[in-house]
């Protein structure tokens, strides 16, 4: 089991074919494109109001944790169209429960931002 003819040799070979995966589905993906824009525009915004460095580490770790399942989503729509290009219910349920976990995140994230922007500027 799990000794197929594509299995990554080494954990370099793992590292390069994860950094490829992150490449194509920023190029391709928009909702990704989104993500890294409202990314750069949350740090900006953090360093002109100089929020504190502990804020600063939660907010990496939403802005990690949101583009993190939207990696995972893109994952989850691919490998449902890979399965079928028919409509199913199942393949519909997979693609919604996978993009809800990502907007779920989002808007927590948002609302711990907020937070973050009211205790700074208070
Ligand atoms: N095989 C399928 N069977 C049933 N419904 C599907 C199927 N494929 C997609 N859908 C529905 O169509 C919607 C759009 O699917 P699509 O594959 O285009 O995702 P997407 O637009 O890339 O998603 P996102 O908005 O997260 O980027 C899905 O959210 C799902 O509700």
């Amino acid at each position: 089991m799990n000794q197929h003819k594509y299995k990554n040799k080494h954990f370099g070979m793992s590292v390069r074919a994860a950094t490829q995966g992150i490449v194509k589905s920023f190029k391709t993906e928009r909702n990704l494109k989104i993500d890294l824009a409202m990314a750069i525009l949350v740090i900006i915004i953090s360093c002109l109001v100089h929020i504190s460095l502990s804020h600063f580490m939660i907010v990496f770790i939403l802005i990690g944790g949101v583009i993190s399942l939207e990696l995972m989503n893109t994952a989850i729509e691919q490998t449902v169209d890979l399965v079928t290009e028919e409509w199913h219910p199942l393949a519909k349920a997979a693609k919604d429960i996978a993009a809800g976990a990502v907007w779920f995140f989002s808007i927590i994230s948002a609302i711990i931002y907020m937070m973050i922007l009211y205790e700074t500027l208070s």
